[in-house]
């Protein structure tokens, strides 16, 4: 059977600076799930014309928008970039620029222009689950996320915010807290 390679990471945006190139459909498709899952995150956008959903936006959080033809000057200072204008040479542009600069880069819906990819992501609280089907299909991504988002109870939460409160009561050393921690937990599966 085939397996997914793929290595998954939980990115904290606010420290890092996003760069999203395009305004339009896939742009807004791309920022909104990145916004969901994480409001604080900084990111700024260059494109030469913005929808008006993607403003509406774009306005509530902190993005800053750039009205103007992508340029290789946007990269400065970016440590992730996602690619969603509607030229496809552009889109190579960026991939090739983003190569020579070490910058992790997304070519939206063009995986082997991709660094890496964006997931299906369910968030109850302090819980996160990213999903990937490897690139096979985006549908079944979205469709897993739904599954998962009516299965998991919302009390997971707490359930993980009163692991870490134990978490900080118990003595001894690094072995036995992880006995201890086993031991509670045994029985959730
Ligand atoms: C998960 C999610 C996250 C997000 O985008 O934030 C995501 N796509 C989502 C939805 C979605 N995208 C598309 C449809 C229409 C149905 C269809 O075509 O299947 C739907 C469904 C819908 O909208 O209902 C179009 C599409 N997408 C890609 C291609 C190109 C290709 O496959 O070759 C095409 C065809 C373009 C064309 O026709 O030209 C490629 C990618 N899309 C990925 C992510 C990466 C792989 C993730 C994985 O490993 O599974 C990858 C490889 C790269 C990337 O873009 O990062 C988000 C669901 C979020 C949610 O709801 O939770
Ligand atoms: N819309 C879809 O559902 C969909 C589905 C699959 C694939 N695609 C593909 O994804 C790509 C993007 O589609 P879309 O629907 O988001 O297009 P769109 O026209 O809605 O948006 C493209 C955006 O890119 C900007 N742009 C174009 N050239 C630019 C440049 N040189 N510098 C900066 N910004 C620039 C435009 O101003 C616009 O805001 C297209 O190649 C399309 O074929 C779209």
């Amino acid at each position: 059977m085939e397996q997914n390679q793929l290595y998954p990471i939980f990115l904290k945006l606010n420290v890092l600076n996003v760069l999203i190139v395009g305004g339009g459909t896939v742009g807004l498709e791309k920022l909104s799930f990145l916004l969901k899952s994480s409001p604080n995150a900084t990111v700024l956008v260059v494109s030469k014309d913005f929808d008006e959903d993607f403003l509406r936006l774009a306005n509530k959080y902190q993005v800053s928008l750039l009205k103007a033809p992508y340029n290789k000057l946007a990269l400065k200072n970016k440590q992730l970039v996602i690619a969603a204008t509607n030229n496809i040479e552009i889109n190579k542009q960026i991939y090739a620029d983003c190569k020579a600069n070490n910058i992790i880069v997304n070519v939206a819906d063009t995986p082997s222009l991709c660094d890496f990819y964006l997931g299906g992501i369910v968030t109850k609280g302090n819980i996160k689950i990213a999903i990937s089907t490897n690139g096979k299909s985006p549908t079944l991504a979205k469709r897993l996320r739904q599954f998962l988002e009516d299965i998991i109870p919302e009390n997971i939460n707490e359930l993980a915010e009163n692991l870490n409160k134990f978490r900080k009561t118990i003595k001894g050393n690094f072995s036995d807290k992880v006995n201890q921690l086993n031991q509670l937990t045994e029985k959730l599966l």
